[in-house]
């Protein structure tokens, strides 16, 4: 028996119908529409695609979008003065500064720049510290998209064994803690955990956020668990390039209950969580109830 792929695309596609939907309604009852900034420093060419993939999206769910990009050698300081002039434009309820940045500038201070009511990736110091303490925060992207597949999937996740293979700001310890505040077992293993192995195979949950092509073999999984696989890895195989998450798809798809798909898992939920929380912005900085059905 294979397991049920939990469909990313479509559920991605049900998401920005949702944030579309509520969108039209603030405009309709309070002339608000949501401003999304983009910020990309480079050229970097899958940097690019998805710069150019969220735009799109945000202009096709009724928001408006602003695309900076700057040259590769733009001085920190010319970043951030940037930063500053978004913080203060009143049409800008959102602020993304792709990542990563080139070697000469500091991201953290980029990141911390940034209005945390702005905020909508989540990385600001203070949005880590007030999702870590249970209170209102921007919740980062990514483990948001993934919390809601398995929510969908589970219902309730009280009680379960979750484990997070991947210990980064972006994913793996902003995962831990939402699926700590829906009363999972948490474990955060990383690649110096000692029998990683065992240590998956008590996944209820398997969440794989480590970035290398395939490092979670099918015999890592527990049988009839959830997997769920950040991994987005560009590799070459028989001479063609290829796309493929950090679990080995075919071996995981006939122990698990369900998984998620690489590509049309998780990266189509992160950027339409990216919409979701330029609308949560919005609202609170309208002093509007939060949206339906699109937070944490
Ligand atoms: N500040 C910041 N925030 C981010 O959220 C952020 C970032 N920087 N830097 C780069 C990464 C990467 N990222 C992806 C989003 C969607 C897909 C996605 O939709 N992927 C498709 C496949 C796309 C393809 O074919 O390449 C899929 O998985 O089905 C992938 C990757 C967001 N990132």
């Amino acid at each position: 028996m294979s397991a049920t792929i939990i469909d990313g695309k479509a559920f991605a596609a049900d998401v920005r119908g949702r944030v579309a939907e509520q969108v039209g309604r603030l405009n309709d009852a309070h002339g608000i529409t949501p401003g999304l900034a983009v910020v990309l420093v480079g050229e970097d060419p899958a940097s690019q695609v998805y710069v150019r993939n969220k735009g799109k999206q945000t202009v096709e769910t009724g928001m408006n979008s602003y695309e900076h990009k700057l040259p590769a050698e733009t001085g920190e300081a010319e970043l951030l003065a940037l930063i500053e002039r978004l913080n203060a434009d009143p049409e800008v309820h959102g602020i993304l500064v792709q990542l990563p940045l080139p070697d000469h500038m500091d991201s953290d201070l980029v990141i911390n720049a940034i209005d945390p009511a702005k905020d909508v990736d989540g990385f600001h110091i203070s949005n880590v510290g007030l999702l870590a303490t249970g209170q209102k925060a921007m919740v980062p992207c990514t483990p948001l998209g993934c919390l809601m597949m398995l929510r969908a999937h589970h219902g309730n996740l009280s009680g379960l064994n979750a484990v997070v293979v991947g210990r980064s700001n972006i994913v793996g310890k902003p995962m831990a803690q939402l699926l700590l505040r829906d009363s999972c077992t948490v474990t955060i293993a990383h690649s110096r955990t000692r029998d990683l192995a065992e240590v998956c195979r008590g996944a209820d949950i398997l969440v794989a956020a480590v970035g290398r092509p395939e490092m979670i073999p099918g015999d890592w999984v527990k049988p009839g668990a959830t997997v769920i696989d950040v991994g987005i890895n560009r590799i070459e195989r028989d001479g063609k390039r290829k796309l493929v998450g950090d679990v080995e798809f075919v071996g995981a798809n006939r122990i698990a209950g369900a998984i998620t798909p690489v590509p049309g898992g998780v990266g189509p939920m992160t950027i339409a969580c990216l919409l979701a929380n330029t609308l949560t912005a919005c609202c609170r900085a309208n002093g509007l109830p939060e949206p339906q059905g699109l937070t944490a």
